[in-house]
C-alpha cells in the first residue's frame, strides 16, 4: 500500500523542477544548511549527521547510520527518527533548487524494520513544482544503495522567505546565525536566484 494523499498529487499546471546553475555537481557533498540542525548539523551532538551528495537533476543521495540513541524497540530504529532522516534528505533538495522551503506535509511508509548500526541509504528527488509548492519523494534502503526498501516518503515543501526564520525563530539562535559569516553567506545564496 502506498500512502500518498491527494494533497501530495501535483496539480495539472505543475512543472518539472529546474536545477540551479550553481548547484553542486553530481557527487559533491551538499554540506549542512545550519550547523545546529538535528538532521545535518555537524555541530549538533544529538543529531543524525546526515551527509547528502548531489545527484543528477534535482536529486540526491544521503546516508544515515542508526545509533543506539535512535532506538524505539530494542535494537530497532524509532519510526520518528526514520521520518526525520527522510525529512532532512527531502529538505536538502531545496539547496539544489536554491529555494528556501519548509516541510508542509510529510507522508511516510515504514516497510521493514531498521536495526541499530544499519546504514540507511537515502535517495530523494523533486518531482514537480507549482508556484511555492515543491513536491518530492524519497526512499531509504538498508544493506546498500540497492538493498531492500525499508522506508519511503512523499512530501510537500512550501517556499518561504528568510524572514520566516527571523520572524519565528528564537532571537538567541537567529542572532548567532546572523553573526556567523558562513551561515549568513548560505542564507544569502538562497535569496539570490537567477
Ligand atoms: C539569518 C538567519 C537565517 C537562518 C536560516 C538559515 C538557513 C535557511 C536555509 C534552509 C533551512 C530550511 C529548512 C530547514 C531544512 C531542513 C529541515 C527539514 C525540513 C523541515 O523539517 S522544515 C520544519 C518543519 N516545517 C515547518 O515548521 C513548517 C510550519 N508551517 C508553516 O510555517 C506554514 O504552514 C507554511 C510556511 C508551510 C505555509 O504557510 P503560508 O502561510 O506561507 O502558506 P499557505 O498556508 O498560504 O500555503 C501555501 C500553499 O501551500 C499549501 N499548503 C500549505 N501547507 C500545506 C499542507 N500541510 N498540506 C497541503 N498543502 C499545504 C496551501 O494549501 C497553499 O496552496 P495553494 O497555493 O494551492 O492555495
Amino acid at each position: 500500500m502506498r500512502g500518498t494523499s491527494a494533497a501530495l498529487q501535483p496539480p495539472a499546471d505543475a512543472t518539472a523542477p529546474v536545477r540551479h546553475p550553481e548547484a553542486p555537481a553530481p557527487g559533491e557533498l551538499l554540506g549542512a544548511h545550519y550547523g545546529q540542525c538535528f538532521g545535518c548539523g555537524g555541530e549538533q551532538p544529538h543529531g543524525l549527521h546526515l551527509e547528502a551528495r548531489a545527484g543528477e537533476g534535482v536529486s540526491l543521495t544521503a546516508e544515515f547510520t542508526v545509533k543506539i540513541a535512535h532506538q524505539g524497540a530494542p535494537g530497532l530504529a524509532h519510526g520518528g527518527i526514520l521520518a526525520s532522516a527522510l525529512d532532512e534528505a527531502l529538505g536538502s533538495l531545496n539547496w539544489l533548487l536554491r529555494t528556501i522551503a519548509v516541510t508542509g506535509r510529510l507522508e511516510t511508509d515504514f516497510v521493514r524494520p531498521v536495526p541499530v548500526d544499519a546504514v540507511l541509504h537515502l535517495q530523494a528527488e523533486v518531482t514537480a513544482v507549482a508556484g511555492r509548492k515543491i513536491y518530492a519523494t524519497a526512499t531509504g534502503r538498508i544493506g546498500g544503495p540497492d538493498g531492500p526498501l525499508a522506508v519511503r516518503a512523499d512530501a510537500l515543501f512550501i517556499e518561504v522567505k528568510v524572514d520566516h526564520f527571523i520572524d519565528h525563530g528564537r532571537q538567541e539562535e537567529i542572532q548567532a546565525a546572523m553573526d556567523d559569516p558562513d551561515q549568513f553567506r548560505r542564507a544569502r545564496a538562497f535569496e539570490v536566484n537567477p
